[in-house]
């Protein structure tokens, strides 16, 4: 059948809803165009099918299908931004990345180099599906790209610096550990928020604060609120070129129970989608959405609100377009001025 899609501004947006019901046809991220189908992206969302990095239950390889699944329904405007993302910029799905699900090693050099290839042209990346292994190379090619450490924004109910696991350093637990020993990451700006749970030992923490990381818990979003989180957020990473990495199981397991590693006590989904909105006009240039993992999902609770963070992602990308747009237009203003 003929797709019909709606245009505006010369971007090529999603399957017209109001044509063909969303739940026909193939699932891309939003129903938006394939990469294939479009000239360039400003922004590209990319699966990536990988998660031989588990350290408990497996499955994060199927996240990527299930967060495109789960994002058919998702509409158009951005009512809290007051933003159309697909309208004032171009953005595409990528499909998904080739990975060796036996090789670690090689999976991890097949996602940095692809990674790079992608923003090749200028172009930022939403990743979803995986596990959080593969945060290792995304901030590697993104350091590469911003020609320094990148400032990152961490969400997630762990702090993923351990060491090893069974002598393995390249696993799901151990991605920030190694970004921070290979000056991938800007120590004076990196933040945990959502951190829970019981740990190895108090050690943890403390070669956790070594590496420079700030942390907001879970409870201390529960106990000083959202706007004060952002603002402390806002504060410690300025205009630094910022990766987010967003591990679903930051929120609870009654917001997100398709997780590898679940833990009790966690952040509820409109939480962790106000402090993303609090995000605008920071310098993001990239960003990940990892561990879900369908098999542990019910009624694609964990897919949805996974879907609806990346949205989110998105759309502070699709802002920043449109915002050096203007400030092209108008010969003014930085992302990192135009707050
Ligand atoms: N990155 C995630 N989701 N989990 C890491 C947990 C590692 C551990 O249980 O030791
Ligand atoms: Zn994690
Ligand atoms: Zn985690």
């Amino acid at each position: 059948m003929e797709e019909i899609r709606v245009q505006k501004n010369g971007n090529i947006g999603p399957v017209d809803s109001s044509r063909i019901p969303r739940y026909s046809g193939a699932a891309t991220f939003a129903l938006l165009p394939r990469l294939d189908q479009v000239e360039r992206a400003d922004v590209k969302v990319v699966g990536i099918p990988f998660d031989a990095g588990v350290s408990y239950r497996p499955g994060a390889r199927f996240g990527s299908t299930a967060v495109r699944e789960a994002s058919r329904l998702l509409r158009p405007y951005h009512p809290a931004l007051d933003l159309s993302p697909f309208e004032v910029a171009q953005v595409a799905d990528a499909g998904d990345m080739a990975v060796n699900p036996f090789n670690i090693e090689e999976a991890i050099e097949t996602i940095q180099a692809e990674a790079l290839e992608l923003t090749e042209d200028g172009a930022s990346l939403v990743t979803i599906g995986g596990d959080h292994t593969i945060a290792l190379p995304l901030l590697r090619a993104a350091a590469q790209r911003a020609g320094k450490p990148v400032a990152l924004l961490h969400f997630d109910a762990h702090l993923d610096t351990w060491d090893t696991y069974f002598g393995a350093a390249y696993t799901h637990g151990t991605p920030f550990r190694r970004a921070a020993e290979e000056g991938v990451i800007d120590t004076d700006a990196v933040s945990h928020v959502g951190t829970r749970g019981p740990l190895y030992g108090k050690k943890d923490l403390e070669d956790d604060a070594r590496f420079g990381f700030g942390i907001y818990t879970s409870a201390d979003v529960f106990r000083m609120g959202v706007d004060k989180v952002v603002a402390g957020l806002r504060e410690r990473v300025g205009d630094r070129p910022l990766y987010v990495s967003i591990d679903i199981d930051v929120l609870d397991p009654a917001h997100a129970p398709g997780t590898g590693t679940p833990e009790a006590g966690g952040m509820t989904s409109r939480e962790l989608l106000e402090i993303l909105r609090g995000l605008r006009g920071l310098n993001l240039v990239g960003a990940d959405v990892v561990e879900v993992s369908p098999a542990y999902d019910h009624a694609e609770i964990t897919a949805v609100a996974a879907s609806h963070v990346a949205y989110d992602l998105v759309s502070l990308l699709a802002d920043q377009v449109a915002r050096r747009a203007d400030g092209a237009a108008s010969g003014t203003e930085t992302a990192a001025e135009a707050n």
